[in-house]
């Protein structure tokens, strides 16, 4: 819904800043490596201490790149399939450290084996989701089908829980039920965008060999 809707916002915000980067002689693979390098960073270095709040500020300035590095293959006309593979490829790195760090978070200082469990639910989930359009696109379907809960939604319902989670280090009383709650919806919804995606690849499957096979399959 928020690739839908969202994409196009942002691609007007973020052009000029990609404009930029492409005159300073950046390229789009170095956006891509230096913006996981930064989500890992602040994933991994605040989440498992507990510090919600700076680590989402750190992962919020390095997560937008994953929308600057494709703007800026578009408007040099270089959009590769290189590219396309490492933005997928290091989308997956940095999701693994964002709930990776949560994870870690739980088994130690947060104390609690159920959350530390669905913070590994909402990681292992996230990664199936984006392999069943990968594996599907890579044996010849469309997979017509994007889901409840897309990559863009797993972050911002994560993130912005996350942030607003860490404002109790700071004496804002209740938000730390936010994150724990944020957790348990990605799971859940990332579970309904599994089942909806495997639904639709077996009936795209169905239907291709139907097809392939003329009279026999009617
Ligand atoms: C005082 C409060 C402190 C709190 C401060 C922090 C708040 C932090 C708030 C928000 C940060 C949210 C940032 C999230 C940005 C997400 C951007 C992004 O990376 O989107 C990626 C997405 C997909 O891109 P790709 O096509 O490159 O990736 C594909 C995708 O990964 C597929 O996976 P699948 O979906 O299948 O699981 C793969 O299959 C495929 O391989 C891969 O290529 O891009 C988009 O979807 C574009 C839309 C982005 C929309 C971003 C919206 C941000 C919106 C709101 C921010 C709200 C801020 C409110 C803060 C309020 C706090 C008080
Ligand atoms: N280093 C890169 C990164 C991306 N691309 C191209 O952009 C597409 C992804 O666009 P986003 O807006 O989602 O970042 C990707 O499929 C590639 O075609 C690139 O060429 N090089
Ligand atoms: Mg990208
Ligand atoms: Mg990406």
């Amino acid at each position: 819904m928020l690739n839908k809707y969202a994409r196009a916002f942002f691609t007007r915000v973020l052009t000029p800043f990609a404009a930029l980067l492409i005159r300073l002689g950046v390229s789009p693979d170095a956006v891509t490596l230096v913006g996981t390098g930064g989500v890992m960073a602040g994933a991994l270095a605040f989440y498992p201490r507990g510090e919600f709040f700076w680590g989402t500020i750190v992962i919020t300035l390095f997560v937008f790149s994953d929308l600057v590095d494709g703007n800026m293959a578009r408007q040099l006309g270089r959009s590769s399939r290189w590219g396309a593979f490492l933005d997928s490829t290091l989308d997956r790195v940095a999701d693994a450290a964002i709930f990776g760090g949560l994870a870690l978070w739980y088994a130690g200082g947060g104390n609690s084996q159920v959350l530390c469990a669905v913070t590994i639910f909402c990681l292992a989930s996230g990664q199936v989701v984006s392999y069943t359009k990968a594996r599907g696109e890579s044996i010849g379907l469309p997979v017509n089908v994007n889901g409840l809960v897309e990559r863009a939604e797993r972050l911002v319902i994560s993130l912005v829980a996350c942030g607003l989670s860490g404002l109790h280090a700071f004496g804002v009383p209740g938000v730390q039920h936010l994150l724990p709650i944020a957790l348990w919806a990605v799971a859940a919804g990332s579970l309904v965008t599994l089942i909806q995606r495997v639904v639709t690849v077996r009936r795209e499957a169905a239907e291709a060999e139907a097809a392939a096979g003329g009279g026999d399959a009617g």
